[in-house]
């Protein structure tokens, strides 16, 4: 059976994808965190204000946690601490030292933190982000017009603030770091699943379409020859209904590496409907692809097979002929394959030869 992915199943993909780079994100994101309220703690007793010190370690304690959480899944809780852990010690340190303090730049960071989350409704993250904007503004008029409850010396709280600044700067470039690499790995993924088939492993058809059409426009700049080899296997309906579908599944995966194993690196193999194959073989000519099919169908012929049964494989063979686009070539080789069953199957076939056969580019040498 061939298996297609439905636009949903691909919107849910992605939707996968983003919830897992999020969480990834703040896994490598939250020792960041605690080393810095770390530094912090160190910078407070150095300075011989220990409770700030106290309060730092604290928050260490509290991003261990939330790292602890993050690792065990625990995303709500974690999400839950993470107010805790950012706005909430904003507030809190604000308060104690100072709007001059510069702690409350550490707010902002929530800002890309709420907006890439996954799984919320746009309209909650506007609500959030609009509540976040009201409690800065808030904490900017209280803080200013209020005295700090443990005000430090004037030339301490700006190497705090600079620290601050510096911090905050450091953390949002380190998440769009990991953020974008973590991106970057996701859309990996999904390049290869679009361009998969996922039972064979082999080329899809929407991937050996693009290798085809490049190898048209190599050939037609180049002069190179390019053949095709569509191969269909023998009677596949019966090993399913006699062998059952899964054993046929098995079948056309061990095809796969039989097929994979007889061509050379450049050429490509694809999965090109539910039990037939397309090798497209650059730089090759009709007779060189031929003997490549003969291979692969004597593959086939001596293979070893689930229950010991034989297995065999019709291909048709046609090579690319300038000026005709991709589908007239491989029309060719399925009217050979065509040929080939009402034959007796298990054999290669020629397309019918061209008008002018000399006109068409012979194969370089092969491996
Ligand atoms: N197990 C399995 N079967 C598949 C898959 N895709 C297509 N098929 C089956 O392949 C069989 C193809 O049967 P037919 O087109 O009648 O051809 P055939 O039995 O191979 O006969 P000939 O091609 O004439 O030799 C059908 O029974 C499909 O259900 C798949 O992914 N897995």
């Amino acid at each position: 059976m061939l298996f297609s992915r439905s636009p949903a199943a691909g919107h849910l993909a992605s939707i996968a994808f983003r919830g897992r780079s999020y969480w990834q994100v703040l896994t490598r994101v939250a020792p960041v965190a605690g080393a810095i309220h770390g530094t912090f703690a160190l910078l407070f007793q150095g300075m011989g204000a220990s409770r700030l010190a106290l309060g730092n370690l604290a928050f260490t304690a509290l991003w261990g946690v939330i790292y602890g959480l993050l690792r065990g899944r625990h995303n709500r809780l974690a999400v839950l601490l993470l107010w805790v852990a950012i706005p909430g010690h904003s507030l809190l340190a604000t308060l104690v030292l100072g709007w001059d303090s510069g702690f409350h730049y550490y707010v902002l960071l929530m800002v890309p933190v709420m907006f890439v989350s996954p799984g919320r409704q746009n309209t909650t993250r506007v609500l959030l982000g609009t509540l976040l904007a009201v409690f800065y503004v808030a904490l900017d008029i209280s803080a200013r017009r209020t005295v700090p409850l443990e005000p430090i010396a004037a030339g301490a709280l700006d190497w705090v603030r600079f620290f601050n600044m510096a911090s905050t700067f450091f953390v949002l470039g380190y998440l769009a770091h990991v953020y974008f690499g973590v991106v970057g790995v996701a859309e990996g993924h999904l390049r290869a699943l679009a361009t998969t088939d996922s039972l064979t492993g082999l080329a899809n058809r929407r991937r050996i379409l693009d290798v085809a059409n490049y190898e048209i426009q190599r050939g037609r700049r180049e002069g190179t020859p390019l053949s095709f080899v569509l191969g269909d296997v023998d009677h596949f309906k019966r090993i399913n209904d006699g062998r059952g579908h899964e054993t046929g599944d098995q079948v056309l995966m061990a095809m796969a590496g039989v097929l994979r194993s007889v061509v050379r690196e450049r050429d490509t193999v694809a999965r090109w409907g539910g039990e037939e194959f397309l090798v497209v073989l650059p730089e090759t000519g009709l007779e060189e692809a031929m003997r490549v099919s003969e291979r692969a169908r004597l593959a086939m012929e001596n293979g070893v097979w689930p229950d010991d049964r034989p297995v065999t494989m019709t291909l048709g063979v046609s090579q690319w002929r300038p000026d005709e686009t991709l589908a007239e070539a491989v029309a060719r080789a399925d009217e050979a394959l065509y040929r080939g069953k009402h034959a007796g199957r298990n054999r290669s076939v020629l397309e019918r030869p061209a008008v002018q056969p000399n006109s068409l580019p012979s194969s370089p040498a092969r491996r």
